[in-house]
């Protein structure tokens, strides 16, 4: 069980952790989600000791990491795949980390297997993909056969084949009784891999609940209102007979009503009532992805802008007849659309549901998969995001990291 009491990090004026309070318990896999800077990596390095806290304090089965015997044979953590002797070959650089925790040799050949990586394990690893790179750092976190385990945005590079083999990887050692612990920015996977959630935002708790109650909770249909674009005495005479029939009324970012607690035929008759004309009155799904966005709303660190284009507009240089196909300009406005996905000027966006569920194997093989078969050439181009640019180095013990 890892738990965290009041976990605050400050890095001179930045607070990246505050005031964070969790328990991450055995036999659940427990999915820690947040926004791009959000802590989530500060507190992942402060649960295995490569950060001091500010304040608070974070233990493992009542230990702090620096307190624990023989810590790399009781946890295990990828944090950032990339943290590796390029130089040495895949079973040499786990052969290192075994001696140095007194792990016998075969079981680095072993862990090998589990990841897949039987047939290149004499190949050096700067040769690997990105994916192959994250299977070794899976392998690492493994070697010491722990029953706590960290996982720092494992699926980043892996292609779908390689997400499924980690999200059952992490289902089956949660199985086992261990505590599985990972950090990921992408709802939708979290809701296929976790039993339970800690969400957080600018480095303090948004939720911690467990996923079926978050899906149950999150999972409510509600109805698009729109009334006629400007006019918002209209709206507010709506927005207020909703509210008197007992709905719950949030604007949308298009001027559109999100309206839940009032069935669609009762909204169009209380608009009838009030005299208010209706341009739109439609059911919805939330998806849990835009749940978490809603959630983790203004707890992000980057958030974009439309792109200007401030003095580079191009109106005079556009060839006569426009651009060939596939020639447009950067950032150029397709017809009628907008960059970005943008609303056009004056129009209307419709709201963008984010996909549910993370791609799923068409039934390919794996050409990793943790068969005898073992490897079986080079993966498929990552799909998945880019790697976090911030984690610390992969590490069964602390020593390697400091
Ligand atoms: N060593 C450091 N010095 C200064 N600021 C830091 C340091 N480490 C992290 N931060 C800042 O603390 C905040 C939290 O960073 P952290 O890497 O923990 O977030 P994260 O949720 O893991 O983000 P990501 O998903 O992008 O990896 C960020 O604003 C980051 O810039």
């Amino acid at each position: 069980m890892i738990e965290a009491y009041g976990l605050t990090k400050h890095y001179g004026a930045k607070t990246a952790v505050y005031n964070l309070s969790f328990q991450v318990r055995p036999g659940a896999v427990t999915g820690f989600l947040g926004p791009n800077g959000s802590g989530k990596s500060t507190t992942m390095r402060m649960i295995l000791g490569l950060d001091t806290p500010s304040s608070g304090q974070v233990t493992i089965g009542g230990h702090t990491f620096r307190q624990l015997p023989n810590a790399p044979r009781q946890v295990g953590a990828l944090l950032d795949a990339k943290a590796v002797h390029g130089g040495r070959n895949a079973r040499n650089h786990l052969l290192s980390l075994a001696q140095l925790s007194g792990i016998p040799a075969r079981r680095v050949d072993e862990v090998l297997g589990v990841v897949g990586l039987q047939d290149v394990g004499r190949k050096r690893s700067k040769g690997f993909s990105l994916g192959m790179g994250q299977r070794l750092g899976i392998a690492a976190a493994l070697l010491g056969d722990p029953q706590v385990l960290l996982f720092d945005e494992p699926v980043n590079g892996l292609d779908p084949e390689g997400i499924l083999w980690v999200r059952n990887l992490m289902k089956r050692l949660a199985s086992e009784g261990r505590t599985v612990f990972v950090s990921s920015h992408l709802m939708s996977e979290m809701a296929q891999t976790a039993d339970h959630l800690i969400v957080i935002g600018r480095g303090q708790l948004m939720a911690d609940t467990s996923v079926n109650e978050f899906i149950t909770q999150n999972s409510v249909g509600f109805a698009r209102v729109r009334t006629p674009d400007g006019d918002t005495a209209q709206r507010e005479k709506l927005t207020s007979a909703l509210a008197e029939a007992g709905g719950q009324v949030q604007p949308e970012e298009d001027g559109a009503l999100r309206v839940t607690g009032v069935p669609l035929p009762r909204i169009s008759d209380l608009a009838h009532a009030a005299d208010v004309r209706l341009w739109e009155l439609s059911p919805h799904q939330a998806s849990l992805e835009e749940a978490y966005m809603r959630m983790t709303q203004g707890a992000e660190d980057y958030r974009s802008t439309v792109d200007q284009r401030s003095g580079l507009q191009m109106a005079a240089a556009v060839p006569q007849g426009g651009f060939p196909p596939g020639a447009m300009p950067p950032g150029a406005m397709p017809p009628g659309g907008a960059p970005y996905g943008a609303p056009g000027p004056g129009g209307y966006a419709p709201p963008q549901q984010a996909p549910q569920q993370a791609p799923q194997p068409q039934g390919q093989p794996d050409p990793y998969a943790a068969t005898q078969a073992g490897w079986q050439g080079p993966p498929a181009p990552a799909s998945a995001p880019p790697a976090a640019p911030t984690a610390p180095p992969a590490t069964t013990n602390p020593e390697d990291a400091r």
